[in-house]
């Protein structure tokens, strides 16, 4: 008889823990927590939050009497680790180390894996991680900068892309490792890689470099960048805050809010369909840039993420790559399903949980 497996995903961003509790892939339960920004902000540090979250993950499965002792195991969003390959992970104690001094960088996601094995530990339980943002399939070619000490970084919203490069796999009727495709994450910062042969083989990192996006700012000037940092106006933490936080569309607009912008546009507000078009239009010059490290030879481009929903940017972006291959557009994310589609291979053994090491 076929065994059913329940799981406990968890998914933790910048304002929110998204929880979802599936029996296999069916979604049993779903919910979004919301962290006001004020509650947040008594927090120095994302690794400081882990109680706080944790505290409110726990409360609501009480709320809806769900019984740990129930699941089979608890999955976590996986944050920016070491560089490693895609799959699915155990969380061990080493991986728990680096979660909690965050060693790439400070990101919601790396309480994911940390909030997984406190729930998973209770329960007796395995924790898991899925392709976590720090997945590192560039070839060493897309790494060289002109500045030998700064390597380029494959930091991205991996598992939201790996999950719509394996939808598009289904879509198109060929197998994903046969796919060569350019994969484009359009939510509060903006992913836009080339895969091919199942590997992510170059992606520009949301974080500092391809186009601005609705919180961040993307590439930018080096020159003037340096110039600002050495002004004597901005601390290191202002800076960092002014690319990532307040960059993008926050910057220029005041939101990072596509729905509020579009609206501001339908009444006539011409700065803000100059800046929104503005962002479409570094999205498809990297989509070309990307397009170029396959020689062209595109089967199609996907596009996902929250934005996806806005049939302006949409159209936009299809209007100037759509000569390169077919653009598939999957609105939103569902990252809750493809931690439980990775979860779910493991313990089926279809697929072995690797070690982070
Ligand atoms: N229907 C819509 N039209 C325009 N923008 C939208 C729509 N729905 C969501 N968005 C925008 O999508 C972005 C969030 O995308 P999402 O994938 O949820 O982000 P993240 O990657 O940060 O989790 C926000 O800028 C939000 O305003
Ligand atoms: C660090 C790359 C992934 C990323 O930017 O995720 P969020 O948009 O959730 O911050």
């Amino acid at each position: 008889m076929h065994k059913q497996f329940k799981i406990l995903a968890v998914n933790p961003g910048s304002t929110s823990t998204k929880i979802g509790l599936f029996a296999d892939e069916q979604c049993l339960y779903e919910q979004t927590i919301r962290h006001e920004r004020a509650e947040l902000s008594q927090f120095a540090e994302i690794n400081h939050q882990y109680d706080f979250r944790l505290n409110m993950v726990e409360k609501t499965l009480r709320e809806q009497n769900v019984d740990i002792r129930e699941l089979a195991a608890v999955v976590g969003r996986g944050g920016p680790l070491k560089p490693i390959a895609g799959g699915t992970y155990l969380v061990n104690d080493r991986m728990c180390e680096d979660l909690r001094k965050g060693i790439q960088t400070q990101h919601a996601s790396n309480l994911g894996g940390l909030i997984a094995r406190g729930i998973a530990d209770k329960a007796g339980i395995p924790a898991f991680i899925v392709d976590p943002v720090s997945v590192d399939e560039m070839e060493p070619l897309a790494k060289i900068t002109g500045v030998p000490e700064i390597s380029r970084r494959s930091l991205f919203h991996a598992l939201n892309l790996k999950a719509a490069a394996h939808r598009a796999a289904i879509e198109l009727k060929v197998s994903y490792e046969r796919l060569t495709m350019i994969m484009v994450h359009l939510g509060g910062g903006i992913s836009v890689g080339v895969q091919s042969q199942g590997k992510m083989i170059d992606v520009a990192n949301p974080n500092e470099s391809g186009p601005f996006s609705p919180e961040r700012a993307g590439a930018v000037p080096t020159g003037d960048l340096v110039k600002l940092c050495y002004a004597g106006v901005y601390s290191l933490a202002e800076m960092q805050k002014k690319l990532i936080g307040n960059g993008g569309l926050v910057a220029h607009l005041g939101t990072s809010d596509g729905r509020e912008i579009e609206a501001r546009i339908a009444a006539g507000d011409r700065q803000a369909a100059l800046i929104y078009e503005a962002m479409a239009y570094q999205v498809a010059k990297e989509i070309g840039a990307m397009a170029t490290v396959v020689s062209g030879d595109v089967d199609a481009i996907v596009l996902t993420g929250g934005l996806a929903h806005s049939q302006l940017l949409t159209g936009w972006i299809t209007k100037r790559v759509d000569y390169l291959g077919k653009v598939l557009v999957y609105p939103g994310e569902d990252e809750l399903m493809a931690l439980v589609e990775g979860t779910l291979r493991v313990l089926r053994q279809e697929e072995t949980a690797r070690e982070y090491d």
